[in-house]
């Protein structure tokens, strides 16, 4: 009797679009594993700016791209990320790593050792994964059994993430937000290495009017959906 193969969801889309609250929702709601791919750049940015190496320097970044030794947990409960053994999950979220974060992961050397290691994660995850990131569906795992692209309206992604921020001292206005948002996604998708793009055959969901809730569903619906066709492919040939 043969294995189920592993069942691998790739979610990309652009900042704030809700890739992190949805994918980690949609793997701990099917028991699969998360990998939070962007939390991979923040953590080989933060081990740069932490040994002095200038981020805007791409030579520099890319002699020193094999030294960070990256290790993600995927538990979509608790996604644990370290570097060299230390916990980083809170410094990698900080202002100074999100600002030099896309100038490092343009980097080809940079790019090359993290795509190897999301490839590993995935290969060995049981039941299946939930892989989040820019280049998941294109790059990443062009053959996972769905893909999913996610938009929305800068102003709603703005909203978003000043939200996050509500209540403390020194948050931005909204549009300072919303262009630093705009600024990450040109830098991103403006790359040549393995921009931020949709798979030619990726579901777009476009989620500016729509809950948490609502895209969660609309995604698990979707999964089911493969699962039901694989079944009855695996019934026909069998
Ligand atoms: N459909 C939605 N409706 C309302 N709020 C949402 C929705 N999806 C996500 N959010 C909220 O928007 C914020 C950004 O979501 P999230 O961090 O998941 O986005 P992201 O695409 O992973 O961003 P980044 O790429 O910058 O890490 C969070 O506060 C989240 O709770
Ligand atoms: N597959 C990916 C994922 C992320 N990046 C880069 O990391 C940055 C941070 O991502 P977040 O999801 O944590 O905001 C992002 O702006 C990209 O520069 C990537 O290149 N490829």
């Amino acid at each position: 009797m043969s294995a189920t193969p592993a069942l691998i969801v790739a979610i990309d889309g652009p900042s704030g679009t809700g890739k992190s609250s949805t994918s980690r929702a949609v793997a701990a709601r099917l028991g699969l594993r998360y990998l939070d791919t962007g939390a991979q750049y923040r953590a080989a940015t933060w081990w740069m700016l932490r040994n002095g190496i200038d981020t805007a320097d791409p030579a520099a970044v890319a002699a020193a791209a094999g030294k960070p030794e990256i290790v993600s947990g995927t538990d979509p409960a608790h996604p644990a990320i370290t570097v060299d053994g230390a916990d980083v999950s809170g410094p990698i979220r900080g202002p100074e790593v999100t600002g030099a974060v896309s100038a490092v992961s343009a980097v080809p050397e940079i790019r090359a050792r993290i795509t190897e290691l999301q490839r590993s994660v995935a290969r060995s995850a049981v039941p299946g994964i939930v892989v989040e990131g820019r280049d998941i569906g294109t790059t990443v795992l062009p053959d996972a059994d769905l893909k999913i692209f996610l938009t929305a309206s800068p102003e709603a992604r703005a909203a978003r993430r000043n939200g996050e921020l509500a209540g403390t001292t020194g948050a931005p206005t909204l549009e300072a937000t919303r262009e630093a948002l705009a600024r990450r996604d040109a830098a991103d998708s403006g790359r040549a290495a393995s921009p931020l793009a949709k798979a030619a055959d990726a579901v777009e969901i476009d989620t500016s009017e729509l809950t948490l809730e609502q895209v969660i569903a609309h995604i698990i619906t979707l999964v089911e959906q493969r699962r039901d066709d694989a079944r009855r492919r695996g019934a026909v040939a069998g």
